[in-house]
């Protein structure tokens, strides 16, 4: 096998708790996440010498070591001591910044295609803590699904699956930084807490509208404090139908959650007309395939 062709895909935060802050800075977060459909799409190919050559269709996006993918690519050659060099094609279409862990789904993506490509027989262990070392969301991006995040995030209790329904995903045209948002929070709201035990009994029940009441994130706080826009979008989605709408990681993208089509998308068409944002997308959250009933 010399070539392998992998999709990233866009996680939500369907609750963002902070606990505190840690001595070395970071937060023990308590997060539920989703996967969404929308996904980048990566292209690994083995080529001669023993460059690591990256492109992209986003032409403000680093390809050097700056870029996750570059850096883990180079960090897996040397590790692992693979004398061959390495071509990847990034085909972005997941919003950069946008608080939906677009780097973070590429690079854990890349962990799984060097393990392939050159039959490293890591476990999915291993490629967590490999993935653990670039940031705090790639161990779950690893596995996907629904899941509860805790510790950093790196810590990852399997849920049961998110019930099927559509979601509005905005992406204001600004992005927004997390170390920056982690950082404000600090001299705020740190003892406002969402109820994400009200979203798990809504996931264990199926139960949608449960979930859209008990829904929250704490980062909302910071971000849409800065950006009130957020708040409009929020609402729009809210009056038009959705079931329960919130900002995802560290913003800016705000989603809305959808039991029919129809309302999804005359949703999207009224953010559209308000320019509120250029990148408005229907789509769906995604599930985690089960092995054997693929
Ligand atoms: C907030 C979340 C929620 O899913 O998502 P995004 O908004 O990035 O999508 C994540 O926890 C983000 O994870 P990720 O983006 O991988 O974070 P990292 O690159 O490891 O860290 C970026 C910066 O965020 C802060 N950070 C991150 C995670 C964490 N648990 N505590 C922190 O304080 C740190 O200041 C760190 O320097
Ligand atoms: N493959 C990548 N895709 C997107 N951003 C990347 C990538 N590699 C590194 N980055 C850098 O990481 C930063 C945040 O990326 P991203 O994962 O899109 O944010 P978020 O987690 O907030 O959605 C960007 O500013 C970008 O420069």
């Amino acid at each position: 096998m010399n070539q392998i062709e992998v999709k990233a895909r866009a996680k939500i935060n369907i609750s963002l708790d902070v606990l505190g802050k840690r001595p070395d800075g970071y937060h023990d977060v308590r997060m539920v996440m989703q996967t969404l459909e929308l996904y980048d799409r990566l292209n690994f190919k083995k080529i001669r010498g023993d460059k690591v050559i990256l492109k992209t269709n986003i032409p403000y996006l680093p390809t050097d070591e700056r870029n996750l993918v570059n850096k883990i690519v180079g960090y897996m050659k040397e590790r692992y001591k693979i004398r061959t060099g390495v071509f990847v094609r990034l085909k972005k279409v997941i919003p950069v910044a946008a608080g939906l862990a677009g780097g973070s789904a590429d690079a854990a993506e890349t962990v799984k295609a060097m393990n392939r490509l050159f039959h490293l027989g890591l476990s999915l262990e291993e490629m967590m803590e490999i993935g653990g070392r670039f940031g705090a969301d790639i161990p779950y991006c690893m596995v996907g699904g629904t899941a509860l995040a805790e510790g950093i995030g790196e810590k990852i209790t399997y849920l049961p699956d998110f019930p099927e329904c559509h979601v509005v995903l905005v992406k204001p045209n600004f992005g927004v930084s997390t170390a920056h948002v982690f950082g404000r929070l600090d001299a705020g709201a740190l003892d406002c807490h969402p109820d994400t035990e009200g979203v798990l009994e809504g996931i264990r029940n199926r139960d949608l509208a449960a979930i859209g009441r008990s829904m929250g994130n704490v980062l909302e706080t910071v971000t849409v404090a800065e950006h009130p826009l957020l708040a409009d979008i929020k609402k729009t989605l809210l009056v038009h139908g959705a079931i329960g709408a919130l900002m995802s990681g560290s913003g800016p993208s705000v989603y809305g959650l959808f039991a029919e089509e129809a309302a999804a998308q005359e949703a999207a068409r009224r953010i559209i007309e308000k320019k509120m944002a250029k990148f408005v997308r229907t789509t769906k959250i995604h599930n985690r395939k089960k092995v054997g009933c693929q």
